[in-house]
Order: C-alpha cells, then sequence, then structure tokens
C-alpha cells in the first residue's frame, strides 16, 4: 500500500535510528554527549530487570522494573522488542515510540543485537547503526574501566560481545568510537539523512 499525500507513516518510520554495538563500547556516552549538544534529541527509555548502578536513577537510564512486571510487559503486548542479555531482561516500551513516529518526530533507541533484529523484522525501514570499538583490546579495557560489572559479569558480556562484533555486517553502517567528539557529528548526519 502506498502511502498518500500528507500521510507520515512511511516517513515516520525512516526516522527510528536504532544504535547498537558491544557492551562497553560507548553507545551511552556517546549518546549522552550528544544530547547535552542537542537536548532535543529523543531517546526511548527502556524497561530493565538489571539492577540499578550507583547514580542511576528510575525513570532516566532505565525504568528499573521485577521480573514480574516485566512479564506482565510482554503478556500485555507494550514492548516493541525485548531480549535477555546477560542476565536480565530489557525491553522497549512500545507507546512513546509509537507516539513520536506517529507525529514524525524521529527517535533513537539503544539496544543489543537481539532487539536490534527484532526491530528489523518488524520496522523495516528503520536505520541501524553498528557503534565499533577501535580494537578487542580497547573494548576490555572500556568495560572493565567503567568499574560497573563484577568480573564474571564482566566475562559474561565479553562473550556476548564476541556474538555481536560477528554480526557488524547486519547493520546499515558503522561507526567506529575512537573519539566521542567524531562519532556524535557522524550519528548527528545520520539521523538528519533519509535511508536510502
Ligand atoms: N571514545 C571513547 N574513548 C575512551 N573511552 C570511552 C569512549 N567512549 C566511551 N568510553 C568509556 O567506555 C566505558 C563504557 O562506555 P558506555 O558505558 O557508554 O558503553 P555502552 O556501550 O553504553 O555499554 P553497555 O552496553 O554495557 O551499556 C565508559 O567508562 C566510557 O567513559
Ligand atoms: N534489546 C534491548 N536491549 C537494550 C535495551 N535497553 C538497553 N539495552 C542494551 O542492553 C545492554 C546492557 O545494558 P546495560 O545498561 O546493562 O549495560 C546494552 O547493550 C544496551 O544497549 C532494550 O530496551 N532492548
Amino acid at each position: 500500500m502506498s502511502a498518500e499525500p500528507g500521510d507520515q507513516s512511511n516517513q515516520a518510520e525512516k526516522r527510528l535510528i536504532v544504535l547498537s554495538g558491544p557492551s562497553g563500547v560507548g553507545k551511552s556516552t556517546v549518546v549522552a554527549a550528544l544530547r547535552r549538544e542537542y537536548p532535543d534529541v529523543w531517546l526511548s527509555v527502556s524497561v530493565t530487570t538489571r539492577a540499578p548502578r550507583p547514580g542511576e536513577e528510575d525513570g532516566v537510564q532505565y525504568h528499573f522494573v521485577s521480573d514480574e512486571e516485566f512479564d506482565e510487559l510482554v503478556a500485555a503486548d507494550q514492548l516493541l522488542e525485548w531480549a535477555q542479555f546477560a542476565g536480565n531482561r530489557y525491553g522497549t516500551p512500545r507507546a512513546p515510540v509509537q507516539a513520536r513516529l506517529t507525529a514524525g518526530l524521529p527517535v533513537l533507541l539503544e539496544i543489543e543485537l537481539q532487539g536490534a533484529r527484532q526491530i528489523r523484522e518488524t520496522m523495516p525501514e528503520a536505520l541501524h547503526v553498528f557503534l565499533a570499538p577501535p580494537s578487542w583490546d580497547e573494548l576490555v579495557r572500556r568495560l572493565t574501566g567503567r568499574g560497573t560489572e563484577a568480573e564474571e559479569v564482566i566475562q559474561r558480556r565479553l562473550e556476548t560481545a564476541k556474538v555481536e562484533l560477528a554480526a557488524e555486517k547486519e547493520f546499515d553502517t558503522t561507526l567506529v568510537n575512537t573519539s566521542v567528539q567524531d562519532v556524535c557529528g557522524e550519528l548527528l548526519a545520520l539521523m538528519a539523512a533519509p535511508k536510502v
């Protein structure tokens, strides 16, 4: 079915940007830097069963929910996508994303690989951006240096990182996070440009 003049549904889908990449590569850092400079960039706030890290606030970095609450969101079909990652569950609340897209406003999702794959299936017009580390050793340094996970969790995330790095070719484009400032500029340019 082709879109009618004035129908923004097709255009709106093109405004959906999915940012993915291995744990510790710098996704949150890049998005935070981008939003400091451009506060209008809207990032979906995910739900998670993970415990908050020191300094994280409910409703800001995540909506922190119990396993039972997460089950209820899944059962009620309120998540656009969701996945199990390193022992916790994460999902994108459907309603706020759909409201933004229907209004023709851009949406940024920062999610892991399984969720990105679900979005590719359900919303094929989304632009998928892979954030890659400059090297494996630098990824390990960043994830370890962040100091937020126990050694066992770091190892689990690094095992998953190998799978995620192997999936880079599934993405529309790759940005290498050597400099946060450079990647912000590149991401901003991608967000402004229609997908071709
Ligand atoms: N370009 C960069 N150069 C050096 N350090 C960086 C760079 N980008 C991010 N970092 C650092 O790497 C660490 C991991 O960054 P961040 O938490 O943003 O990763 P992430 O991809 O969001 O991880 P996760 O998927 O686990 O949430 C942080 O300590 C951050 O300060
Ligand atoms: N599939 C989804 N993945 C998500 C979502 N929100 C965040 N994430 C990703 O989970 C991992 C771990 O995050 P952390 O905050 O515990 O380090 C990371 O790759 C995030 O991008 C989501 O809604 N769906």
